[in-house]
């Protein structure tokens, strides 16, 4: 018998230890083993993703890459520069694989991709072999055990998971790998369409990531940031399993106290160097760390330590279930899960600057309307962290800089930009986070700013966050703002939260002066005013979403679909609701003034449609209606 031939495709485990995957292809007992990396142009020109980030995932390829070459050294991680959809049906002709493996990816797009592998693996005559392991449970057993809708609190997810069975024990990295076989790659290249490319913003130098399948060298190298055109990363925080690890004994075997009794709602978010929770956020998202791993390691601790250990939801263990709840959340609603639209579990809100869609499928296109020009400048200025609201400012330029912020300062900023402050879509906001957090996991990253918008996952929209009090509570002498808005340094700790209530005297003591917007005609030596008034806003939010609740909408609804929600909602001067827009995606084509017909006057409208199949079948044509 010919002994297998395996392609092992390295994607969302970037680790040898505990990878059922790995050791699926390992049990194998194959011939020659191939440990590969596609350099997807998914990921490089059509999701959002900053020098951060990059500059985490070509560490842990790195540290992988080394961890395989300990283990043979003809071996590494061999990275190929083309998209798997392409890549792979050449590979089985060039390399006569018998068998390709790889762990289960259930994000929308990872879903897609992989079944067009499958398919061309298929017809090749090649077996696939697939196993979780990015999650505590496999999320679509999760989804099957809850009836095949999604998990909306962690009740539900722990119900499911009881069904499911245990959490899977993790397994020893291998102490040995094949050697590959032989590579061959004398077969065109497809090169990838690099338009639109939505990190153009992040290039400072030509892209070349393209240069030959197996790079420049022809050595199937890992790329360079130089390489993609990117400047020097600015985060201090540095990925691979090596440091993964070392950052898990810590946890686990110098701070037992610590892991045994951690409540989340007792960290602090104006904590930094080091910060109050584990900061192991980007390393499960790259597979780096193994999440069961993690959630045995702390469950012993827990075991042992006895009274006074914390328990779900405020405990660590708490913690990766919310992040198995987003998971079989976004494993229910595929595409759907990411937006508003079409998306039956998400409430609509008439936020302003609302996404373009797609007309003929209704998803998102990536760009969205400028229905009001203040919200537009508000949302730059908390981009760019000058609102004028120190604290908002802080965590804002410690995400635009590090890539990572505490959970409860992404509470603050969220909530703030959203239904307690600006009233801005929060899919504005999940897109500057997917760009710019190291950690940006999709199902996480929706799920969190559903849950910050009330949208889903959370209703009481009435528990808002100060921009002034929420930080004080935490850091009365502002040590975090001192530390991210070098321009405030000076100012004392009654000014450091409101600077706008310095008198002129305080600002020369601090040597600042608060004037500007913050954006163009900021000079040195200032700090802008800030944006609006902070209690006026919270009450026309507050009283907004009151009446978004009332209206009782979701995402799948037809009005909200077809645009005929707006007689719902009292006109735009008596309250905050999106504005019209010009449309330009011929979306009104269809549409005439018979479209008014039909609007209730408000009675909740809030269909539920059950599990995946409903909502896989193609939203209708949108009429969407300015
Ligand atoms: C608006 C918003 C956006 C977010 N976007 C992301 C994201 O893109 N990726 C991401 O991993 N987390 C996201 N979170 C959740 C959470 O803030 C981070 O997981 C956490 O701050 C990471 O830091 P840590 O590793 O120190 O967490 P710890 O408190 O040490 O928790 C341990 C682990 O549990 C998981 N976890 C903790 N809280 C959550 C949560 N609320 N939801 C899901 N998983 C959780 C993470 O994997 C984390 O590493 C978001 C939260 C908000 C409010």
């Amino acid at each position: 018998m010919v002994k297998p031939r395996v392609i092992y495709w390295f994607r969302t485990d970037l680790r040898l230890h505990d990878s059922p995957a790995l050791q699926a292809a390992l049990d194998l007992e194959p011939d020659v083993l191939w440990p590969i990396f596609t350099w997807d142009p998914h990921y490089v020109y059509k999701a959002r993703g900053g020098v951060n980030r990059w500059q985490f995932l070509l560490d842990c390829q790195n540290d992988l890459s080394q961890s395989i070459t300990r283990l043979n050294k003809k071996s590494k991680l061999f990275v190929l520069r083309e998209g798997p959809q392409t890549l792979f049906p050449k590979l089985f002709k060039a390399w006569k694989p018998t068998h390709l493996v790889f762990e289960k990816d259930t994000d929308a797009y990872g879903r897609s991709r992989d079944e067009a592998v499958a398919k061309a693996a298929r017809e090749a005559g090649v077996q696939v072999i697939v196993q979780p392991g990015r999650t505590l449970w496999d999320s679509d057993e999760i989804v099957k055990q809850h009836g095949g809708k999604p998990t909306m609190s962690i009740a539900q997810l722990q119900a499911a998971g009881k069904k499911a069975g245990p959490i899977a024990k993790p397994m020893p990295a291998p102490t040995s790998l094949p050697d590959p076989g032989d590579m061959p790659v004398d077969f065109e290249q497809d090169l990838p369409e690099a338009k639109p490319d939505l990190n153009a913003n992040c290039r400072s130098g030509q892209d070349t990531g393209y240069k030959g399948i197996a790079g420049p060298k022809g050595d199937f190298a890992i790329e360079t940031l130089e390489e993609l055109g990117f400047s020097p990363a600015t985060t201090p925080h540095r990925g691979g399993e090596t440091n993964a690890l070392k950052a898990l004994d810590e946890l686990i075997e110098k701070n037992t106290d610590y892991a045994a009794t951690f409540q989340k709602p007792k960290t602090s978010p104006a904590q930094f160097s080091p910060q109050s929770t584990t900061l192991l956020s980007p390393f499960f998202h790259f597979g780096a760390l193994s999440v069961r791993l993690f959630y045995w390691r702390v469950h012993d601790v827990v075991a042992s330590y006895g009274r006074g250990a914390s328990s779900p939801p405020e405990s660590l263990i708490g913690q990766v279930l919310f992040r198995d709840m987003y998971f079989a959340a976004q494993a229910a609603l595929g595409q759907s899960f990411a937006q508003t639209a079409t998306n039956p579990y998400c409430r609509f809100v008439p936020w302003h600057l609302p996404s373009k869609r797609d007309a003929e499928t209704g998803l998102a296109t990536g760009e969205y309307h400028i229905d009001k020009q203040e919200a537009e400048v508000w949302f730059q200025r908390w981009k760019a962290g000058v609102t004028g609201f120190p604290w908002i400012d802080a965590l804002m330029r410690q995400l635009n800089e590090e890539g990572w912020i505490h959970h409860l300062g992404r509470h603050s900023v969220a909530c703030f930009l959203t239904r307690g402050g600006c009233y801005v879509d929060w899919e504005r906001g999940a897109e500057v986070f997917e760009e710019r957090l190291i950690d940006h996991e999709p199902a996480c990253n929706i799920g969190n700013w559903q849950w910050l918008a009330c949208v889903a996952f959370f209703t009481q929209y009435y528990r808002c966050y100060s921009p002034v009090s929420f930080g004080q509570k935490w850091d009365k002498n502002g040590d975090l703002i001192r530390r991210w808005i070098p321009e405030l340094k000076k100012v004392s700790a009654k000014y450091i939260y409101e600077p706008w209530k310095m008198p002129p005297s305080a600002q020369n003591d601090a040597g600042v002066r608060v004037t500007g917007d913050g954006l163009s005609t900021q000079q040195d030596g200032t700090y802008p005013k800030p944006m609006f008034d902070f209690a006026e806003r919270r009450g026309i939010c507050m009283s907004a979403m009151k009446k978004a609740y009332a209206a009782g909408l979701y995402g799948n609804d037809e009005k909200v679909l077809d645009g005929s929600w707006r007689p719902l909602f009292p006109s735009p001067d008596e309250a905050e609701v999106m504005g019209e827009y010009e449309s330009d995606y011929g979306e009104n084509a269809d549409n005439g003034d018979e479209d008014q017909e039909g609007v209730d006057g408000g009675s909740p409208g809030h269909k539920r449609s059950g599990g995946r199949n409903d909502l896989e079948s193609k939203p209708k044509r949108q009429k969407m209606k300015p």
